[in-house]
């Protein structure tokens, strides 16, 4: 029956579900996301059962909590702590001011995947990756799924389809088209800038380019990414033909409220590596299959990748698209991105 939501649509639901605060189902646990459960909510979750909060084990390292299940540690919600307390386990922002008070009490056994997937729908929405968990039947209102296959789904790449296009004179470059591709599982758009009319059986100049509001679009001296883009788009026109291809991964695939979160801790101290750890992320969250799927699309096989991120040219090596050059796309230095390029280059491999 066509008209019964599928596995991706129920998946895309429980990511607004838990953005809003609404608890959602898998496996039999009741599932909120630390970051937006309300008091209230909390109070009848704990009504039903004896709650645990499943935190990464990046963010568990930073609260010297035992992560006994690999990436993911279950701590005990204790009988006296309050939503404050639940977020403050999820949000690293008050941890040196406020170190929480241990000791933590993690579990251990016991079948976690009901964690992992609800770890990995929280990060798909862009949000902590910290969820209070109840074994409890939920009421029949929620979205329910099974840990197995939504695993699968999330780590499955989703197929982009061509929604419009039309011609965009740039300041760069006048003959320009504007493409926009659209995921069949509810996520981001993304876009692909196609200038002049680059022939498809030779390697195409290309910038695979991670969305940064602040830099993209306010202008930030905080990293790079501006300028970068902007120096793509010149070199583009100049040659008189490339592909920029503007994913919509904001802050490396953590979304731009995280990115400002992990701008507070740089600002505590920490580097760009270690504030995404200290928020529970990976370093990089990002997908970068969706470059490889969209140049398929536009007909490319090889291109010629504007890029300092040996991971970009090995994935897209790995996705049977021919890197045949790396160029190098180095911007200006300032006093308030040296430290962010110095780390790209010393802890991601970044080449300068
Ligand atoms: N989490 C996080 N993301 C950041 C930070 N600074 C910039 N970003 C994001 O990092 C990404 C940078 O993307 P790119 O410039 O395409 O990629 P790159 O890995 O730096 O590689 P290049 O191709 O060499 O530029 C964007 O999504 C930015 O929003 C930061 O301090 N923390
Ligand atoms: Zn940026």
């Amino acid at each position: 029956m066509s008209l019964i939501p599928t596995l991706a649509e129920r998946i895309a639901r429980a990511r607004g579900d838990l953005r809003m605060g609404l608890p959602m189902q898998i496996d039999g646990w009741l599932v909120a996301a630390a970051e937006t459960l309300s008091e209230t909510r909390l109070a009848d979750l704990r009504a039903l059962g004896q709650p645990v909060v499943t935190i990464t084990a990046r963010r568990a390292e930073t609260l010297k909590a035992r992560a006994y299940d690999g990436d993911l540690a279950r701590v005990t919600l204790p009988e006296n702590a309050d939503l404050g307390w639940v977020r403050a386990l999820a949000d690293p922002s008050r941890d040196l001011m406020h170190p929480m008070k241990g000791p933590l009490f993690t579990e251990r056994g016991g079948d976690t995947n009901p964690h992992k997937a609800a770890l990995a729908l929280t990060k798909s929405a862009q949000l902590l990756p910290a969820v209070v968990m109840v074994r409890a039947d939920g009421s029949d209102g929620l979205t329910d799924l099974s840990a197995g296959p939504t695993l699968a789904q999330l780590a499955a790449e989703s197929a982009l389809a061509p929604v419009a296009a039309a011609r965009l004179p740039l300041a760069s470059a006048e003959r320009s088209r504007l493409h926009i591709y659209r995921p069949d599982d509810g996520g981001e758009e993304h876009y692909a800038v196609e200038i002049g009319d680059p022939p498809r059986d030779a390697p195409v100049l290309t910038r695979l380019h991670s969305a940064c509001f602040t830099g993209d679009v306010l202008g930030s001296l905080k990293c790079d990414c501006g300028p970068q883009l902007h120096a793509a788009l010149d070199a583009m026109g100049r040659q008189g033909a490339g592909v920029l291809l503007y994913l919509n991964q904001e802050g490396r695939g953590i979304g731009l409220a995280n990115k400002m979160r992990a701008y507070n801790l740089q600002n505590q101290g920490f580097d760009t590596v270690e504030a995404n750890h200290r928020l529970g992320f990976e370093d990089d969250e990002r997908d970068f299959r969706i470059g490889a799927a969209l140049l398929r699309k536009l007909g490319f096989a090889k291109v010629r990748l504007m890029t300092n991120n040996p991971r970009k040219v090995a994935m897209l090596e790995r996705q049977g698209i021919a890197v045949t050059e790396r160029v190098p796309l180095v911007t200006a230095r300032n006093r308030f991105n040296a430290g962010y390029l110095d780390t790209k280059a010393e802890k991601s491999g970044h080449l300068l």
